[in-house]
């Protein structure tokens, strides 16, 4: 199956992704063949004896390790970005102040060959890296009481869906700003191989040492609370995403749209029409139902709760910002139309 994104690249989806020069195709699998294959080969290894419980135990010397790795990765990316450039650069890390540059990333897409790192890195390691830390956070905890718990379960159960369906909707990430607008630098690089496994494993770290009892009825309570959240972020993102690449895409067809001076158009109903960052909302009701089964008695299950409103507030006000400018007067119609940013009649 092929489809022409309005980025100027091509995606065979889930097979290889061919940047907009002739010739210049990557072919290594979609990530969610990497996700089963991983998949297949830790139980493998488990059943050989792998003591892959014994990861829960070595958090910390593995985060700084991730830490270190991402930071001389990501100066070997400034320096090539230097020397020899293969990609366009960011708008935002030209500034020829080196810290910053080096912090934001000089180049928007570095590569080598046909390999795309940031495209690479942004989904594969990070968040297959983070349901394996889940993963081993789990069999410890059947280790030490005999099965895992309820909310365990559910953590972990919850976590696997999203890094699923990201992994499954690999080339929804072409539409993302990450790709299409920043630079893959130090904060990117750490972002995606450090910060994601061992930040957002934190409620299964939380469940290991604090186990909290858990009944059906609110376990049922938070499940439907983690569909609604799965429901909303799927559906907008998929609307924008199909609507992008191809307008006339029976399934958004009827949307209703404002057309702006660049000749895309803007959506102005369906879930784009409820609120300007539907997919946000979703996310943030998800970030929710991971922490609720972690009780409220501590607040660190809250900690991903906690930075991702303030990482999706500030992260929204720059897309504006960059919408403005891209669309002028039609983006202030958008903003009249629908007044409300992430949640609807709140903010
Ligand atoms: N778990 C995590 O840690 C994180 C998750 N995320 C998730 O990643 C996903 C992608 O987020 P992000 O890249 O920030 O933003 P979006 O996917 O929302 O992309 C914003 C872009 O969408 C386009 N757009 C905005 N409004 C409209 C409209 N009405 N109609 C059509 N197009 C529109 C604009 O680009 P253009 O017009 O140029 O197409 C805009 O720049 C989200 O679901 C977010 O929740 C993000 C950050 C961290
Ligand atoms: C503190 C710090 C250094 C933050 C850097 C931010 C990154 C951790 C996030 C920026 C955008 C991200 C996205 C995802 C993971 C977190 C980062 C890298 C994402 C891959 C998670 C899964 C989603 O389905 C997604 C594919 C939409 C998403 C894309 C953005």
């Amino acid at each position: 199956m092929r489809s022409q994104t309005s980025l100027g690249f091509e995606v065979c989806v889930g097979v290889c992704v061919r940047w907009g020069r002739p010739g210049l195709t990557v072919c290594c699998g979609s990530g969610f063949q990497a996700l089963v294959l991983t998949a297949l080969l830790v139980t493998l290894g488990v059943l050989a004896g792998l003591p892959l419980e014994e990861l829960a135990e070595m958090l910390l010397p593995l985060a700084f390790v991730a830490t270190l790795t991402a930071f001389i990765f990501s100066l070997l990316l400034y320096l090539k970005a230097l020397l020899a450039p293969t990609s366009a650069l960011a708008p935002g890390g030209n500034s020829g102040n080196p810290i910053y540059d080096f912090i934001l990333g000089r180049e928007l897409n570095p590569r080598i060959g046909s390999f795309d790192f940031k495209y690479f890195c942004e989904l594969r390691p990070g968040l297959i890296g983070w349901v394996l830390i889940n993963l081993a956070l789990l069999m410890k905890e059947a280790e030490l009481r005999g099965s895992p718990s309820l909310a365990m379960w559910l953590v972990n159960g919850f976590q696997l869906l999203y890094v699923g369906d990201a992994l499954w909707q690999e080339e929804a990430i072409l539409t993302t700003m990450d790709i299409t607008h920043d630079g893959f630098g130090f904060m990117l690089a750490f972002g995606d191989l450090a910060w994601v496994p061992f930040t957002y494993s934190l409620q299964a770290q939380f469940l290991l040492y604090h186990p909290q009892p858990l009944g059906w009825p609110m376990a049922s309570v938070i499940c439907l609370i983690n569909a609604v959240g799965f429901y909303i972020f799927r559906g907008a993102n998929t609307q924008k995403n199909t609507f992008r690449k191809n307008p006339s895409d029976p399934r958004v067809a009827d949307l209703e749209t404002i057309p702006t001076a660049t000749g895309r158009q803007l959506l102005v109903s369906g879930w784009w029409g409820m609120v300007r960052h539907p997919n946000y909302l979703g996310d943030l009701i998800m970030a929710l139902a991971w922490s609720l089964p972690c009780g409220t008695s501590h607040l660190l299950p809250y900690f991903y709760l906690l930075y991702f409103t303030a990482l999706l507030v500030h992260r929204e006000d720059r897309d504006e910002r960059q919408c403005l400018q891209k669309y002028g007067l039609a983006w202030r119609d958008y903003c009249r139309r629908v007044p409300y940013r992430i949640v609807p009649y709140i903010y």
